[in-house]
This record gives C-alpha cells, sequence and structure tokens, in this order.
C-alpha cells in the first residue's frame, strides 16, 4: 500500500467513525403523504448523522433524481450521503459511498467499481462474514437484526453476544440495524457498536425530528467513551494532567485522572515537585476503575520506582486496555521528571503493558543508547524499541530539524505519518497532549494509525490556533475547535 493511499484511508475512516452514530436510513413505505425530501431534512435538522436512500422500486431515472436530490440536502448538512445496493447510482451521482449486503455484489469487485475513497458499507450476520468483508475492502459494517424489525421481510435476527464478537473480531466500526429504537437502544450498551442505523424509528415517527433528536440524545449517552490519564498535575495548565484534561474533552471523551505528582512549574520552568504515596495513587486508581471503567489510559509523569510498581500492578489487577505511555523524562526546560533507577522500572514493567509508547527523539535515544542522525536511525531505534517490550512505537519527529514526521512502528513494520511543522515556539505539553489525544482516540474505537493521525491533527490545530501566554514556551489552545479567546 502506497504512503498516501495509506494516508487517504486514515482520513477516510477518521471521518467517517464521525458520521455513525445515528446513521438514518430512508424507506419510504412509512412516510404516507410527506415527500421523502422533507422527510429527510427533518431527520437531518434532528441531528443524523448519515443518511442511506433506500430504494427497491424506483426505475433507474427516478433513483437518480432522487439520489441527486437528496445527497444535496446531506451535503448541506454536511452528512454524507449513502447509495443502498446500487453503485451504478451511487457513482452517476457522485455519492460518498455505497452500502451492500451478502446477497448483493461481491465486496471485491464493489470496491474495485468505487474506488479507494468511496465509502463502502456492507452488512454481516456473522464473525466469518465480517472479517471476509473488512479483508476485501469494507469501510463500515452493518450488523443486524438486533431487535424484531417491521421494516425489512425475513431479517434474520442474531445475538447481541454475536454482535459483540463481530465488534471485537474487526476494525473497522460496526453500525448495528434492525427494529432499534428509542426505547430498546440501551440494551446495546456493552456491544462496542460506533452507532445505530435506524429506518421505521425515524421515518415512521409522527414528528420525525424529534424522534431523531430523542434517539441522538440516547445514543450520545450509549456511545460516551472515557479515558484516564496518570499523570503529574501541572500549576499552570499547559502539560500534565490539566493539558490531558482538556485534550480528552475537545477530543470528546470522559477524561479522569490520577495523579502522581504536584508540579510548581509554569512555561520558563520547574519549580518543585511534590509525589504523591504510592498508597495514595493507588487509591486513586481504585476509587476510579471500581466506577467508571476507563476505555483508554495514558501515563505521563511516572516519577518513581514505587509510583511505577503501583501503577504497573493496579493496571494488570484491572486488566486495564488501549495503554499509552508517554515516557516523561525531562521536561523541555530541563527538569527531571523521571528519577535514574526508575527508567528501568517504566521500561520493565510499564512498556509490556502499553499500546504504545510515544518517546521523542531524545527519550527514544535514552532509551535504546542509541544516536539518532536520521529517518533511518529513527526505524532502527523504534525496531529494537517494539522487539525488546512488545508494544507499539510512535517515534516522534517533533525535534526533527526539517520536519515533523513521526514513525510508528508495529509489528508489521514502519509506517511514516508525516507532520506539517507549525512556526510556533509555544510548545509547552506538546508531547502530553499528543498521547492524551492518542488515547482518546483509542477509547472511542479508533485503530492506533487512525488514532494517531486524528491525534496529530488536533496537535497541529492547538499549535496552529496560536495561543500566546507566560514567559517561556507557552501552552497550546486545547479548545480551538470549542472556542475562540477573544
Ligand atoms: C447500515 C446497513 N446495514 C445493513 C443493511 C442491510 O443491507 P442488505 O442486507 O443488503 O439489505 P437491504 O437493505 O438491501 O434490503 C443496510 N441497508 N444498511
Ligand atoms: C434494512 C435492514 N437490514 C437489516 C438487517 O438485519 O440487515 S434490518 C433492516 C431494517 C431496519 O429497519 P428498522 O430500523 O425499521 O427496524
Ligand atoms: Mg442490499
Amino acid at each position: 500500500m502506497s504512503l498516501s493511499l495509506c494516508q487517504n484511508n486514515i482520513t477516510k475512516a477518521c471521518a467517517l467513525r464521525k458520521a455513525l452514530p445515528l446513521y438514518a436510513i430512508t424507506d419510504r413505505r412509512w412516510l404516507g403523504d410527506k415527500p421523502l425530501a422533507q422527510a429527510v431534512k427533518e431527520a437531518l435538522l434532528g441531528g443524523v448523522t448519515m443518511i442511506q436512500l433506500r430504494e427497491k422500486n424506483l426505475d433507474t431515472d427516478c433513483f437518480l433524481q432522487e439520489a441527486q436530490r437528496i445527497k444535496a440536502l446531506c451535503h448541506a448538512f454536511n452528512v454524507p450521503f449513502i447509495v443502498n445496493d446500487n453503485i451504478g447510482i451511487a457513482l452517476a451521482c457522485d455519492a460518498d459511498g455505497v452500502h451492500i449486503g451478502q446477497q448483493d455484489m461481491a465486496v471485491k469487485e464493489a470496491r474495485a467499481l468505487l474506488g479507494p475513497n468511496k465509502i463502502l458499507g456492507v452488512s454481516a450476520k456473522t464473525t466469518a462474514q465480517a472479517l471476509a468483508a473488512e479483508n476485501d475492502g469494507a469501510d463500515y459494517l452493518g450488523v443486524g437484526a438486533v431487535f424484531p424489525t417491521d421494516s425489512k421481510a425475513n431479517a434474520s435476527e442474531i445475538s447481541h453476544n454475536e454482535l459483540q464478537r463481530i465488534c471485537a473480531a474487526v476494525s473497522i466500526p460496526v453500525v448495528a440495524i434492525g427494529g432499534i429504537n428509542e426505547k430498546n437502544i440501551s440494551k446495546l450498551q456493552h456491544s462496542s457498536i460506533s452507532g445505530a442505523a435506524v429506518i421505521s424509528a425515524i421515518f415512521a415517527a409522527p414528528d420525525i425530528r424529534a424522534a431523531a433528536t430523542r434517539l441522538r440524545q440516547r445514543l450520545s449517552a450509549l456511545l460516551t467513551k472515557t479515558a484516564l490519564t496518570i499523570a503529574g498535575s501541572d500549576a499552570s495548565g499547559g502539560a500534565g494532567i490539566q493539558a490531558d484534561l482538556k485534550t480528552m474533552l475537545a477530543c470528546g471523551v470522559y477524561g479522569m485522572s490520577a495523579i502522581t505528582a504536584l508540579t510548581a512549574q509554569n512555561t520558563t520552568g520547574v519549580a518543585g515537585v511534590s509525589p504523591s504515596t504510592p498508597d495514595f495513587l493507588s487509591a486513586q486508581l481504585d476509587s476510579i476503575f471500581d466506577d467508571i471503567f476507563p476505555d483508554a489510559v495514558k501515563t505521563g509523569m511516572v516519577f518513581s520506582t514505587p509510583l511505577i510498581a503501583v501503577i504497573a500492578g493496579r493496571l494488570r489487577h484491572y486488566q486495564a486496555k488501549n495503554i499509552v505511555v508517554d515516557p516523561v523524562m525531562i521536561a523541555t526546560s530541563g527538569a527531571h521528571l523521571l528519577s535514574t533507577d526508575a527508567i528501568t522500572a517504566l521500561k520493565e514493567q510499564l512498556f509490556p503493558l502499553a499500546t504504545l509508547i510515544t518517546p521523542n527523539l531524545k527519550e527514544t535515544e535514552a532509551l535504546t543508547g542509541l544516536s539518532i542522525a536520521n529517518k533511518a536511525d529513527m526505524e532502527t531505534a523504534a525496531r529494537k524499541l517494539q522487539a525488546a517490550y512488545g508494544c507499539n512505537v510512535l517515534c516522534k519527529g517533533g525535534h526533527r530539524p526539517t520536519d515533523a514526521d513521526d514513525l510508528l512502528y508495529t509489528a508489521d513494520g514502519p509506517l511514516w505519518l508525516p507532520g506539517r511543522r507549525v512556526d510556533n515556539p509555544n510548545t509547552h505539553g506538546t508531547g502530553c497532549t499528543l498521547s492524551a489525544a492518542i488515547a482518546a482516540h483509542l477509547a472511542k474505537g479508533y485503530s492506533l494509525p487512525q488514532a494517531v493521525q486524528a491525534a496529530k491533527d488536533y496537535l497541529t490545530g492547538a499549535l496552529t490556533a496560536g495561543l500566546n501566554l507566560g514567559h517561556g514556551a507557552g501552552p497550546l489552545h486545547h479548545g480551538w475547535q470549542l472556542c475562540k479567546f477573544p
């Protein structure tokens, strides 16, 4: 796969995940006298996030005309438009994608006709079908029927256990379909779906807009993901716990924190460090995991061997998943944030638990004992870390003189992620922010390359926003998508 194609795929997948939560599928049989375009507009006003035009009885001309009309409406709301079954119509109206079932065209053939950039959705009822569809080029799966449905004759039901198994087996997102309404939707709570596809609960409702709004609210509660940062507090708010919590919120995830140490610091340096006791750190972690189990965890400043032992022990005990370890060693100002003996504990106890470690160039050199002068050296060092600790490695190129390209090294080998260098000296907390954003996107179910790319895009925006505070290297604008400072 070429690098640029891979980048396109990652960008497409990130956009698709945002579109899946409430996926409305049209069916004019539920509409009575109401024109389809009016019903679709009401659904869009109610907050549906993607529309599929499903027509079983229209001739080609009428289907194409309807597709052009509904596509224009969807795009006016910035919502992707998908055509059911008919690739010819989808290509003719330049739809965003197509949904096909097991009885329709072969997935490989559909992908070949659509090219790499269009969205391809495929129905699946079993794990085998799901894996085959993913392998052949599907971008998402429609899995059902999860409840009895009146919208499709002979739609066989699948168990919620099967839905869960399919979600766990594939790395593309899954939407549940079939008989979903605002009363039963909460039964899908533990299934790891990325959204719900719905016909009658929206289009058979007397007030389509209100029905869509209520379903959207239910889905928000159902799909809310959580992330935990285990790190040090930065009194000045630009790095550490404070940066992580702001980042998690901005990335659409509920953030929680366990504090390893208080630091008295600002943009010019660290004036003091007061670590938590191991017992108190352990108590914080127990309070969190016993109540709101995080969908992802990041660690930042872990400070000392006894604190690392507590963190590793509790993460193992609770079988925490999606763990991002940012090996924070030395602050940009030169302050030591990890005692020398703790480097061994970090490597031996935390790295093997990590889904990803995120060293910058200096940290990569310190961790490997290698000196890094170019991209080939970065690959050698990242491969060494991946082989030694069995975790994926993001070797960050933010301090490279020419570009900000990062190297993601997994068991599949190297993947270079190009980065744009932003001309901004205010970089306090960039490492914390990136690792927190990666954790947030892993919590939302993004694959690792997608999570890293989405986090890089978020960080680029936070740097580009150009906040300028303090007398040293200032903090980022973590809320750049949410608000502008006056
Ligand atoms: C999102 C989504 N999931 C499943 C289906 C069903 O597709 P298919 O099995 O091809 O059945 P028809 O919709 O064509 O009758 C879907 N349309 N959308
Ligand atoms: C189109 C479709 N496909 C299904 C499947 O199981 O693949 S169930 C279904 C109908 C979904 O409509 P409603 O939300 O009204 O139940
Ligand atoms: Mg079909």
